[in-house]
């Protein structure tokens, strides 16, 4: 207030302007060799990469100030951009002297690039088994519009999804960055509230911006070509990305050839929460892919292959034929071990593709680029011949799609040398012979130099001063150097320029005729071949599409001949699949367990047979840690590998087609996102009754865990015959459970059947046999697994006490303490209780002897239960109204 504005320096006058034009980013600003930051972002990027702060004079004001040299680029921008930072790049735009000359007193700088998590090319921060997508999320009342794209392999897809399907779109896209609307910054949708979120101006999504964009983008007229036509909500979302791609890259994005429309119903689906459940890309316990399944089938040579396996695994298929056709070409190369090996050995060599004409259609590229791509296309001829003779449909046609591009592979070859410089600014690209104007420059900068030895050679001897040396520096040129001990017999011609403790330098005018030749010849030659690059950059780049062609057709067959490799080493059989509604696997096994087990402890298989007229609903009871879970989750795992096209860990498997996988498993996942355990329990069981067909499995571990005893097993009752009596939610489904009181459900229900892990006891310690055997558990052996878990024996002796009172009725419970044992044996006799109450609500309009009391709330009862429709009931309003019945009765 009432302070003169102090005046700026030119310099930082330029960066604030720059800065302002580019909010939410960190600004490095190029001055001479070095990137520099001033204020606020000084502030953060000294803290973020340790580098000193200082204070730069502004016009009397002291800026804060942090840079590093620019070379140093390449290791703190990924740093950054991996913190989650956006991070524009402002270089100068002229060079200095020019600028000088022209009197100017400060060079042009201009942003060229901005690196963000979701927009970047660059290698350090690209993993190369993995697509970095960035999202863009319109979001439009019950219709969300979603784009997403992959700047570094040019892929780009939209789709219109509703919010159910965008949690799961989400899920298997993993973006790094998501932009949505800034008038949604105060109202973040919750589907999206754990990812990196960028804010984007309103207008981008509004209007015909999002059409515009696109079809100029696309130089097109319409987007009917793309089959997107009508997706008219996605519209916003794909334009709005194009044009937050286009603002960071500063580029035309030429690779970016295809729009295409990402269609949920041609894939088997399966909600964000199976996706974790199942660990198919990322563990549960650490993220990493530790004990994933994308780890144990993933053998893939190439890195275009590594990234659609891990789609493919995200996007089961659901189409017989498609699957038969992924079935059939792995089951030909598990076959042909000679065949698979030597199309491994091949594939090993081919590059990323489609990074690769990424960065060369982009320009962010560099002669190592194009050789590489050059070397990769030559394998394509060595994998064309191995695969040539294959009857499989699925290599025949990837077969046809592989391209051998010969012109671009001649041309690149005929002009880059064996092993080209990772610059493209000092010359030495291209080889002898390609360029007649390039030889030239370069023989004349060869003679210059030996005409300079020889320069040398001839005034050492002439003024007799052997130890002359002729040096180079960008101050003064070439330079002649006597030593002290010379100094007097330094003939007159010579003019002294510098004067160092030991030695004198000296330039001669025909040193200086000489160096002025040189120079300038090397100086054209490097601008030459600067050019030659770009044009040999843009000749490859118009070749991108069908580069990409290529580079699909490869990880196709890739991930085809990873899942035979996988087969063959770990023994997996092709899976029958049809259309039926039967899951029939013998002796299957969990493809992860069986490989982490340790060593010398076998893996037992076990038999699973579903279906929708007898075995609709398997109520899978057994002690802790008998392996329920693994019988769960491996049945899930083994559905999900067949409608992939792999082959499964069986003896034999016939699956009929599955459209919807569905698990609630465990009860501690969501915690971080601050949901109640329970409550996370029932959003997933109310997703699974709201959205199961009869073709889906459900797999439910444990149900009703979150809350007390009563409610629990009430509300496990309930959604089971739920899932049993309503034929348009009458899905496969394991049930793993704790509540043998379950068992009762069989003798009611048809398609109900109990099964039980096995275990035996011996020596009061539990054996377990990991066989699923017909017929329900009745013991918990709760007490012994305890045991085996090393609980001191006075904890154990005292819980078998309780246990063994509790089962005879004689001793209250809730004056004990809290003894986690005494906790189970209370539940068990809670649990008891609450079956008998079950049965009685159950049963209770047969019940005379309820009609013969003389209470006044039986009627209120009895209407009470007539009104109800437990067909329409969530399990929360079946508990709630559990617990209001029970509240009259007593
Ligand atoms: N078929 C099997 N063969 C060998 N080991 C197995 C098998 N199934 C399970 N296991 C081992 O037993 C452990 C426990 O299995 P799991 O988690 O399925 O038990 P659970 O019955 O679900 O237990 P809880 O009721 O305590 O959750 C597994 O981590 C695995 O090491």
């Amino acid at each position: 207030m009432g302070k003169k504005k102090k005046k700026q320096t030119p310099l930082m006058r330029q960066y604030f302007e720059i800065k302002e034009k580019h909010p939410g980013t960190i600004l490095l600003f190029r001055v001479g060799d070095f990137y520099e930051t001033f204020a606020d972002d000084a502030v953060l990027i000294s803290k973020e990469l340790g580098i000193t702060l200082t204070k730069r004079n502004n016009g009397g004001d002291q800026t804060p100030l942090a840079g590093f040299p620019y070379h140093a680029l390449d290791s703190y921008l990924p740093k950054l951009v991996k913190r989650g930072f956006r991070v524009a790049i402002c270089e100068q735009t002229e060079d200095p002297e020019t600028a000088k000359k022209a009197g100017k007193k400060i060079v042009n700088r201009e942003v060229t690039e901005i690196t963000t998590p979701g927009v970047t090319m660059s290698e350090k921060l690209l993993d190369h088994k993995r697509n970095n997508y960035i999202v863009s999320i319109f979001w439009a009342g019950g219709t969300v519009g979603v784009a997403f794209s992959d700047i570094s392999t040019g892929e780009f897809g939209l789709s219109q999804v509703g919010k159910t399907e965008l949690d799961s779109l989400i899920q298997s896209l993993q973006p790094s960055e998501v932009l949505i609307q800034k008038k949604l910054k105060n109202s973040v949708p919750e589907i999206l509230k754990s990812n990196n979120i960028t804010f984007i101006e309103d207008w981008v999504y509004e209007g015909d911006y999002g059409y515009k964009i696109l079809t100029e983008h696309f130089k097109t007229h319409s987007l009917k070509g793309f089959g997107v036509e009508d997706l008219e909500i996605a519209h916003h979302a794909a334009g709005s990305l194009l044009h937050y791609m286009q603002e960071t890259q500063k580029s035309s994005l030429g690779h970016l050839k295809r729009l295409y429309a990402y269609e949920n119903s041609e894939y088997m689906s399966l909600d964000g929460s199976t996706k974790r459940n199942l660990e198919l890309t990322s563990s549960m316990q650490e993220g990493g892919t530790d004990g994933t399944l994308v780890s144990i089938l993933d053998a893939t040579s190439t890195a275009m292959g590594g990234r659609l396996l891990r789609k493919w695994i995200m996007r089961p298929l659901k189409k017989a034929e498609t699957i038969e056709n992924r079935l059939e070409a792995v089951d030909e190369l598990v076959k042909d071990h000679t065949l698979r090996e030597e199309l491994r050995d091949e594939l090993d060599q081919v590059g990323d593709l489609e990074r690769l004409i990424s960065r060369i259609s982009v320009g962010r590229t560099n002669a190592r680029d194009l050789k590489q791509l050059q070397l990769s296309l030559a394998q394509i001829t060595a994998i064309k011949r191995i695969i040539g003779q294959s009857g499989s449909v699925l290599i025949k046609s990837i077969n046809k799609r592989l391209k051998l591009l010969i012109d671009v592979q001649e041309r690149i070859n005929g002009a880059l040398v064996e092993d080209p410089p990772a610059s493209i600014r000092d010359g030495g690209i291209f080889d002898e012979g390609f360029n007649e104007d390039l030889d030239e420059l370069r023989e004349i900068a060869r003679n210059g130099k030996k005409y300079i030895a020889e320069i040398k050679n001839k005034l050492a001897k002439d003024a007799g001063i052997p130890s002359l040396k002729i040096g180079y520096n960008k101050v003064f040129g070439y330079y002649i150097e006597v030593t002290n001990t010379h100094k007097d017999k330094v003939p007159e011609h010579f003019i002294r320029k510098q004067t160092l403790v030991n030695s004198e330098r000296y330039i001669t005018p025909e040193l200086k005729e000489v160096e002025e030749k040189v120079l300038s010849a090397e100086d054209k030659s490097k601008t030459l071949e600067g050019e030659l690059f770009e044009e040999l950059r843009l000749y490859v780049a118009e070749f991108a599409e069908d580069v990409q062609q290529i580079a699909t057709a490869i990880a196709e067959l890739d991930c085809i001949q990873s899942f035979a490799e996988v087969a063959f080493r770990n023994n997996y059989v092709k899976p029958e699949i049809n259309e039926e509604d039967v899951v029939d696997v013998k002796k299957g096994r969990h493809p992860v367990v069986e490989k982490t087990l340790e060593a010398g402890e076998p893996f037992i298989p076990n038999d699973i047979y579903l279906d929708n007229s007898e075995f609709q609903i398997l109520m899978i009871t057994g002690p802790n840690m008998a392996g329920k879970s693994i019988i769960l989750r491996q049945t899930g795992l083994l559905v999900l590998m067949a409608q992939i096209g792999c082959f499964v860990p069986a003896e034999k498997a016939t699956i009929g087609l599955v459209d919807k996988i569905f698990t609630r498993v465990g009860a501690s996942d969501n915690l971080a996102a601050g949901e109640s355990t329970f409550l996370v329990e029932m959003n997933e069981a109310a997703n699974i009754l709201n959205n199961a067909t009869p073709k889906s499995l459900i797999l439910l571990d444990e149900v009703g865990r979150g809350t007390s005893t009563f409610d629990g097993l009430s509300i496990a009752w309930s959604l089971s015959e739920y899932l049993h009596n309503k034929p348009e939610v009458a899905a496969k489904t394991l049930f793993a459970t704790h509540y043998h009181e379950l068992n009762e459900l069989e003798e009611r229900y048809e398609r109900i059947k109990n099964f039980n892990v096995q275990v035996k006891e011996h020596d009061g310690k539990v054996i377990f046999l990991r066989k699923l055997v017909r017929g329900g558990a009745d013991h918990s052996y709760g007490i012994q697994v305890a045991n085996m878990a090393g609980l001191p024996d006075v904890v154990i002796n005292r819980a078998k006490e309780i246990l063994s009172n509790l089962e005879s009725h004689t001793l209250d419970v809730s004056h004990d303490g809290n003894g986690a044992m005494a906790q189970s044996a209370k539940k068990k006799e809670a649990a008891k209780k609450v079956t008998k109450e079950v049965e009685k609500q159950a049963e209770l309009p047969q019940m005379t002897l309820f009609g013969s009391q003389i209470d006044p709330n039986v009627e209120t009862l009895l209407n009470k239960l007539e009104a109800a429709d437990p067909d329409r009931m969530t399990p929360i309003e079946a508990m709630l109204m559990l617990s209001e019945l029970k509240r009259l009765v007593k």
